[in-house]
């Protein structure tokens, strides 16, 4: 029996327009299940404006950085940790090209396309590479104990093959 391919984590933000709109957050959770990803961990929460500025940080100066530090301070949001293979790549295609206006054209599919509304207020987040994505997890999650998961996964892998 070949071993199953490796897990992956990866940090998904449902933003505060779309955490708002219980109805639609819980489509959005069916998304996640049927895309396969398992919901690791989740939390609500609401940040404070240097919460927003810490972890957008990389956009500091840029022109949307006020708006989009202002958008992310606006209400409760749905922070998860989501495993799958590939976790990282298959969130964010899922979610989509940053942009929901261009999501519409060129991934009318994507959850940006049907759930986002303009550039900043896109609704999603999901890290986009390995190192972002275990920074982003220990940012929201602290106490998420990397090591032993890592551990489960290769005890589930030579259990099988
Ligand atoms: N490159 C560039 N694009 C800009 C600038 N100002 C606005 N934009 C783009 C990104 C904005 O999302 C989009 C619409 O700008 P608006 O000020 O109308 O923001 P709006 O409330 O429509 O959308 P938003 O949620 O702020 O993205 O235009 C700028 O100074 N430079
Ligand atoms: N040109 C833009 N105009 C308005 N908001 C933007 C723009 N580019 C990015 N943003 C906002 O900043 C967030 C972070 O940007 P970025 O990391 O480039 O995209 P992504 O969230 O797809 O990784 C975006 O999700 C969006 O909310
Ligand atoms: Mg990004």
């Amino acid at each position: 029996m070949p071993p199953r391919p490796l897990a992956q984590l990866t940090l998904a933000l449902i933003k505060p327009d779309l955490t708002a709109n219980r109805l639609k957050a819980n489509r959005v959770l069916g998304h996640i299940q049927q895309n396969d990803f398992t919901i690791v961990e989740r939390k609500t929460l609401l940040w404070s404006k240097t919460d927003a500025e810490a972890f957008y940080g990389e956009h500091r100066g840029k022109f949307f950085f006020e708006r989009l530090c202002g958008y992310m301070t606006s209400g409760h949001f749905h922070a998860l940790i989501l495993e799958k293979p590939n976790a990282i790549s298959d969130w964010r295609a899922l979610i989509g090209p940053t942009h929901p206006p261009r999501a519409r054209i060129h991934a009318s599919d994507s959850l940006r396309s049907l759930y986002g509304m303009t550039d900043t207020r896109n609704s999603f987040h999901g890290s986009d590479a390995v190192e972002t994505a275990k920074k982003e997890i220990r940012f929201f999650f602290p106490e998420f104990d990397f090591e032993r998961w890592e551990q489960e996964q290769r005890k589930g892998n030579t259990l099988e093959s």
